[in-house]
């Protein structure tokens, strides 16, 4: 082909972006008006201001307005230029021009993270439609579980019959769990033969072998000594499986050190270890990153991806090509939005018509190079480079242009030597003095959402990345089914935004002198939207308190500057209904999304923010809590069946309830009010308002009052909510009359 076909095309939707470009122009007419409206009004003197409205409240709800026009106003950034792209591997050059990629899976806790599911990811990770001589698949093993270990073992011996298997008959699902367990005509297997079918037989007993072992040994608690080590507490561990079969991609294990003194940095730490064990091992130029939860779904992603890389045209500042994480789990009625549609259509489709969409965690093909910064493309002397990359000498070596490394394919494993350097780089004190995790050298540690700030500062150095999505997923992850984990997971994401947001690096600051403004526009949404908490718990409870006290907040439905606010309302609401009409999603979604926004910013926002800046006072370290990947049968009936599961930490249920409940006292007695008093023209808006929040928290007040399912709200956490409820609004009121 070379030079003749392309290999990819970028398509720039041209109508959405001029939808966009009017709707976002109209839109920002009408908030312009809102502010004229809330300013004139506090420049007003107190006498003049109508019926001596008090102050304070006003300005709470226009703080409200405010942060929302203002994340309102990032957020179009994402609808600027929407691309969708379409890649040809087919195109691509023969196997042995092709680069060689590092696989890298983190796992760190077999009890959250089943074995078997993990060793699912590997065994699909080994089966990817790449030469198996140019492919190595790395575990970081943050348990540093014997387990784990074993499950290896026994994987890369399963894996002997299923890659082959899937090689010989171009098996479409490399997941052996998802393969066996699909129906047999989707993958149209009975086309096939008798004598595939028995083959198939043959190797999906293997498999149930395969498991059952690895049933037994998570029974017994694993095999060796697991009392020797704890997941905090261990030495590091290397073992390279398998290095002898020539037509089976590498298995390396890796563990590194971890000691209760020193800081571990979680999933980047993890990363910045697999990247310095691999460098010596195989070293090759890419590398695909991927969560122990997410599976690949697709043989051939790692071909689309070089579809990109190897495009000479854009290959030299591409620093990474981003598949979207999509679900195997998410039900057609996903009522926690768990299936980021909108994250994965808008924000990632629209940073691709940008610089690039932001690194994601998982399911991404990067650079090697795009982790060493610009250090080591500069001619800088040895001493240098130990203060930037540590003190190995054969990972400097690694970094040079005709490296090879030591370890390849035809040895048997590592050598006592090679053994020893990799102890060295997976161990805990390895980075002191240096700047891993700190400026350009590998994942950066300042935030738990440590994918972000590192493809922030990608971008900031100038790389660009690509946004890969063909309709069949290329790879199925576990997304968060039940409340708590929704909540938990959504918390840990805010905090790390958000610390990033209050930080050296907020992209507004430290964005536009190195991006475009638009990109930067981008990045500052994300770590800025935590905020929605303010607007949120503005718009919950203030209009609401001064509905119970007879206090208008909002023009009468007489005046025209009513029109200003229902239409930002109805503008907004109906331009989210047409982009979730877009993607092909029905009301129901938008209905849910619209929900889940809402108690993420009364709970997730609120936290996280909070947890960032207690981070930065130094009141409180990071932290990082896994999301559950066990699959409870009882929570997933209730999924299933689209109701809430409120199995959660009073913390984070009660705040919910308690706007719920302050809503449903303002609404009755508020409304009550306004009927015997005839006022309707000063409290209408507030009256939809609460009205609206009750609709929206319909799933909320099921919860406290018609179900007696497991799965309710718990009864005290009403009771407590209802009494902290009438303890705030009764102390507003108070506050209200001075
Ligand atoms: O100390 C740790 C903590 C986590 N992990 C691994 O990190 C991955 C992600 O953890 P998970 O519990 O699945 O969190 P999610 O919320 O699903 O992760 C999302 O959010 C993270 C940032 O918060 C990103 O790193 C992930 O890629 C993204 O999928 C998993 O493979 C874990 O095993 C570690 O290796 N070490
Ligand atoms: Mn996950």
């Amino acid at each position: 082909m070379e030079g003749s076909l392309p290999r990819h095309l970028c398509h720039v939707q041209k109508s959405s972006a001029i939808i966009n470009r009017f709707h976002a122009l109209i839109h920002s007419t009408a908030l312009i008006a809102l502010i004229y409206y809330r300013a004139s009004f506090l420049l007003q003197n107190n006498d003049t201001r109508s019926g001596h409205t008090p102050i304070i409240p006003w300005l709470l709800v226009f703080a409200g307005e405010l942060v929302l026009s203002f994340i309102w106003l990032l957020d179009q950034a994402f609808r600027w230029r929407p691309v969708t792209r379409a890649v040809f591997p087919e195109r691509l050059p023969e196997d042995k021009q092709l680069p060689s990629i590092d696989v890298f899976i983190c796992t760190v806790d077999p009890k959250k993270e089943p074995t078997l599911e993990v060793m699912n990811t590997v065994i699909s990770a080994m089966t990817l439609d790449y030469p198996p001589e140019k492919l190595h698949v790395y575990v970081s093993d943050d348990g540093g579980s014997s387990l784990t270990l074993y499950g290896m073992k026994e994987a890369w011996e399963f894996a002997r019959s299923w890659v082959p298997f899937c090689r010989a008959h171009g098996i479409k699902t490399p997941c052996p769990k998802a393969y066996f367990s699909s129906l047999e005509d989707e993958d149209g297997s009975e086309f096939l033969g008798t004598e595939f079918m028995a083959e198939r037989r043959r190797v999906q007993i293997e498999y149930e072998k395969f498991k059952a072992r690895l049933r037994t040994s998570s029974k017994e608690g694993g095999i060796g000594n697991e009392s020797m080590s704890s997941p905090r507490d261990h030495p590091a561990g290397v073992e390279v499986i398998g290095a002898d079969q020539v037509e089976m991609p590498l298995l390396v294990y890796v563990s590194r050190e971890k000691r209760p003194s020193h800081p571990h940095h979680f999933k980047a730490g993890a990363l910045n270890v697999l990247l310095r064990v691999s460098s010596i091992i195989s070293n090759s130029p890419y590398i695909l990153i991927l969560d122990c939860d997410m599976y690949c779904n697709d043989p051939t992603s790692a071909q689309k991806a070089m579809c990109f890389h190897l495009d000479p045209k854009i290959s030299p500042t591409l620093a990474f090509v981003q598949f979207p994480q999509r679900f195997h789990n998410i039900s057609k009625n996903d009522i926690y939005d768990s299936g980021l549609r909108w994250t994965l259509s808008i924000i990632w489709g629209g940073l691709d018509g940008l610089q690039g969409p932001i690194l994601s965690g998982t399911c991404f093909y990067i650079k090697r190079v795009a982790f060493y910064g610009s250090l080591i493309q500069d001619d800088i002397d040895i001493l240098k480079l130990r203060e930037f990359f540590g003190p190995s000498n054969e990972f400097i070596r690694s970094l040079g242009q005709n490296y090879k490394p030591r370890v390849s394919k035809d040895g048997n494993s590592l050598s006592a030597i090679q053994l020893q350097e990799t102890q060295l780089l997976a161990s805990c004190s390895y980075e002191n003095q240096t700047k891993w995790g700190k400026e350009q050298v590998g994942f950066l540690y300042q935030s738990v959402v440590e994918d972000y700030l590192t493809g922030f500062t990608m971008h900031c150095r100038g790389w660009t990345s690509v946004y890969c999505n063909p309709s069949k997923p290329q790879f199925l992850g576990c997304g968060v089914t039940n409340m708590n984990d929704m909540l938990v997971q959504g918390t840990r994401w805010s905090s790390g935004l958000f610390d990033v947001a209050i930080s050296k690096f907020s992209p507004l600051i430290y964005g536009p002198l190195r991006m475009s403004i638009l990109e930067s526009f981008c990045y500052a949404y994300l770590a800025y939207h935590p905020l929605y908490f303010i607007s949120v718990w503005c718009f919950g409870i203030i209009p609401q308190l001064c509905l119970l006290n007879g206090i208008p907040l909002y023009p009468k439905v007489s005046d025209s500057f009513c029109m200003i606010f229902a239409f930002i309302f109805l503008s907004s609401l109906s331009k989210h209904l047409y982009e979730v009409r877009f993607t092909g999603e029905s009301f129901q979604t938008w209905m849910n999304e619209q929900r889940i926004w809402m108690i993420r910013s009364v709970t997730c926002h609120l936290y996280g923010s909070m947890d960032a800046i207690m981070k930065k006072i130094g009141m409180r370290e990071a932290s990082f809590l896994t999301t559950n990947k066990v699959v409870d049968n009882e929570q997933e009936k209730l999924y299933q069946m689209g109701k809430f599961d409120f199995r959660t930490s009073t913390a984070i249920l009660a705040p919910l309830v308690i706007l719920v409940i302050s809503n449903m006292a303002a609404f009755m007695v508020g409304l009550a009010k306004v009927i015997a008093a005839g006022n309707w023209d000063k409290m209408f808006v507030q009256v939809v308002l609460s009205f609206y929040i009750l609709i929206m928290s319909y799933p909320i007040v099921e919860g406290m009052i018609l179900r007696k399912d497991k799965g309710r709200v718990p009864p005290s956490i009403t009771l407590l909510s209802t009494v902290l409820a009438m303890v705030l609004l009764t102390l507003g009121s108070i506050a209200l009359m001075y």
